[in-house]
């Protein structure tokens, strides 16, 4: 079955508490939470205290995308603030490998993440030690760009190279996620679909989980 991050990213702000309850109303798997320093990206978004206080209100699953250079630094903090997966960029950290097992040691769940134009090698000696790969789709650092094609050949990798080996990662994607980009990514072996401009720009927030379940 396939699961529903919404990003957080196109959310209203103005009333996050009744958008978290939207969501939850949807029937989402995973809220998205992306956490952008202005420094691995170049835009700022928001970190520990939203994120504790959307802990307060809601039991759905917190996936935190970390879009921070060196996130060593912080991973103890998210831990606490309240994210079930923590993901790290491979390009972010010279020490990727300890810094997965920071995450774990936390606790939490630990997922990699690649941008568009890092090669998929750069995961693969994590494969057997993480929860979670996401596959960007986009460069990271704004929402509403257009999906970036070189993933699906990643997601295709991925799942071929999970059934090979019996490991257990989700394979997430993000970016220009939509009604279209879904199916291809669903077909290629994508498990959860991130998506933020095309999820938020409906009413109704139970049509866009349907249509990128593939209902
Ligand atoms: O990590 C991200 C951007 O760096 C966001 O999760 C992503 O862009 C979602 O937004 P959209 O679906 O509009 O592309
Ligand atoms: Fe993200």
């Amino acid at each position: 079955m396939m699961k529903v991050a919404p990003s957080l990213l196109s959310c209203n702000f103005l009333n996050l508490q009744q958008e978290i309850k939207r969501l939850e109303e949807a029937g989402v798997d995973y809220i998205h939470f992306d956490v952008m320093d202005g420094n691995f990206v170049p835009n700022i978004s928001f970190a520990f205290p939203i994120l504790n206080q959307i802990r307060q209100v809601t039991d759905l699953t917190i996936d935190t995308h970390l879009m921070v250079q060196d996130p060593e630094r912080y991973i103890q903090t998210f831990a606490e603030a309240g994210s079930d997966i923590i993901t790290i960029h491979v390009e972010a950290t010279n020490h990727i490998h300890r810094a997965v097992q920071m995450i774990h040691a936390t606790g939490k769940k630990a997922g990699v993440t690649l941008n568009p134009g890092t090669p998929i090698d750069s995961v693969v000696p994590l494969l057997k030690d993480v929860d979670l790969v996401l596959v960007m789709t986009v460069n990271p650092g704004f929402g509403g760009q257009q999906f970036i094609e070189n993933g699906i050949e990643k997601i295709k990798f991925l799942k071929d190279y999970k059934e090979k080996h019996h490991l257990n990662y989700e394979i997430e994607v993000d970016g220009g996620v939509n009604k279209d980009t879904a199916k291809t990514c669903i077909e290629a072996g994508a498990e959860v679909l991130v998506a933020g401009s095309y999820f938020f720009k409906h009413k109704d927030l139970s049509i866009p989980t349907s249509v990128l379940r593939g209902e």
